[in-house]
């Protein structure tokens, strides 16, 4: 099928979930002031994971979001990322129906136990987004505390994305696989491993510890840091 040829099998929540199970999701986002930050170029980048195998992608931001929809046959999780301290990613309900909205198969949210700004809890957060949208829900967390009460608040899907970067763990240099374990044994949710998995081997390992699926940022689509990693090879900081 090329590119102009789009699939319209709708995206039935099943559809999403089977597509993402035990494959590779990769996220693929430019940060604010950078070169490639545009929707244009991020549905480019999206076409080139899809064409690498990626069975879904993960897009910031409302206009990428409605770019990559248009562009791409795989499901996309959509977020809003809003402030860049304390709770930021889709951080509202008003920042969740807009995501579902610009045509997110998946809205992640902050899933942390954090207060949201605008003063709902993520329980009530959900609830309201299910009262227009079918999308399913993807909660950001940062703990297995966090795991736990997002599954409890109706979630969909849990992801380690926020571990190490909330304060409640450290922030490891690969994936978090301690906490994979915690949640994979505590909770009963699809677990999503999310967060500088930064080497196929650690995909791998990941997928060994029992997550439903794997989300690759950086490591794929973020050449700023690539190339620093190899900057600091050729030329150690001293
Ligand atoms: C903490 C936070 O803001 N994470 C963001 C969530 O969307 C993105 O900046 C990450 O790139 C994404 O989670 C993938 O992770 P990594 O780029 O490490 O593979």
């Amino acid at each position: 099928m090329s590119a102009e040829q789009h699939d319209r099998t709708p995206w039935t929540r099943e559809r999403v979930l089977d597509a993402m199970r035990g494959r590779l999701t990769v996220s693929c986002q430019a940060y604010p002031g950078e070169p490639l930050r545009d929707p244009r170029t991020t549905a480019q980048m999206a076409r080139a994971v899809v064409a690498g195998g990626a069975a879904a992608v993960r897009v910031q931001g409302l206009d990428d979001v409605a770019a990559v929809v248009a562009a791409v046959d795989v499901p996309v999780v959509g977020l809003w990322k809003d402030g860049d301290g304390g709770v930021f990613i889709t951080p509202t309900l008003r920042h969740a129906v807009a995501v579902a909205d610009a045509g997110a198969h998946v809205v992640a949210l902050d899933g942390t136990r954090r207060p949201r700004p605008d003063g709902l809890t993520l329980a009530e957060t959900v609830a309201r987004l299910r009262e227009t949208t079918d999308a399913l829900v993807m909660a950001d967390c940062g703990s297995l505390d966090d795991a736990l009460a997002a599954q409890d608040a109706g979630v969909d899907l849990l992801g380690t994305t926020l571990s190490g970067y909330t304060g409640e763990r450290p922030r490891t240099d690969g994936p978090d696989l301690a906490l994979v374990d915690e949640m994979v044994a505590g909770c009963t949710l699809p677990v999503v491993v999310e967060g500088r998995v930064h080497t196929p081997a650690q995909a791998a390992e990941a997928m060994a510890h029992g997550a439903f699926a794997v989300c690759v940022g950086t490591a794929i689509t973020h050449p700023t840091t690539l190339t620093s990693w190899f900057v600091d090879a050729v030329a150690p900081p001293v």
